[in-house]
């Protein structure tokens, strides 16, 4: 494989110190990625940079490649050509939610925060934080699997801002959400751009994409 069609990432060391970091800058850089499963091409030539502070929506017909694009720039799925370079930490929030029904949302806070080196109750602490910022006051003894859909993805978004991460991707992250905590959520959007952080959202609801400050449309994989 050519240096140029290796996916890249700088992974930062293992933090230290278990109290609570300031931001992650971060920046995501995508060139010429293309994508096939089988003889079906999913992504052709795809680039785009969302650099820190900035935000950006990920549209397109339904099968047209935005998971596996966020998929591809968490790591998870290799491009056929093309790279992917990370700039800081990465949070990733998958639309199949990797949440454990039989633990409670403070396990799993204190599960994702051990990533980072946090305490139970520091992790516990920085997750309420995110949780009340969405509304949601976190339940302390309730199993996952009794929750409400709408509320296992608060906690879903909630354990991937655990990490601190400097950039964000998130696909489809508020499904289920009332439309308070859907208004709270852009509100976020913002607030993680305002820190520095690159923030990517893949999204159906076109009527929010005033909402960011870039759109990558995969129908036709230019950026406005
Ligand atoms: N692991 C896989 N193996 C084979 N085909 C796959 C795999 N993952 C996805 N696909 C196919 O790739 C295409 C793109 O899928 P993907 O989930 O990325 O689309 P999407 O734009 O996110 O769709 P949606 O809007 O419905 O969520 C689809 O045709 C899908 O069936």
């Amino acid at each position: 494989m050519a240096a140029d069609d290796a996916v890249s990432r700088s992974v930062p060391a293992p933090a230290s110190s278990p109290t609570i970091a300031s931001p992650q800058v971060g920046g995501l850089e995508v060139r010429s990625v293309t994508k096939s499963y089988g003889r079906r091409r999913v992504l052709t030539d795809v680039s785009f940079h969302v650099p820190a502070g900035r935000s950006l929506a990920v549209v397109g017909a339904n099968g047209c490649g935005k998971s596996t694009l966020l998929k591809i720039c968490a790591g998870l799925v290799s491009p056929d050509r093309g790279t992917v370079r990370v700039h800081g930490r990465l949070g990733y929030c998958p639309q199949e939610m990797g949440l454990d029904g039989f633990l409670t949302s403070e396990d799993h806070l204190a599960w994702f925060g051990r990533g980072r080196g946090l305490s139970r109750r520091a992790a516990v602490a920085e997750g309420s934080r995110v949780a009340a910022a969405l509304d949601w006051s976190i339940p302390r003894r309730q199993q996952v699997r009794h929750l409400s859909g709408g509320t296992r993805q608060k906690l879903n978004v909630t354990t991937t801002m655990l990490s601190d991460p400097g950039v964000v991707l998130l696909d489809e992250p508020y499904q289920g959400f009332d439309h308070g905590s859907y208004l709270d959520f852009w509100g976020l959007v913002d607030q993680w751009c305002d820190e520095g952080r690159a923030v990517v959202v893949v999204t159906h609801l076109l009527h929010e994409l005033n909402r960011v400050h870039d759109v990558l449309d995969l129908s036709r994989t230019e950026v406005d």
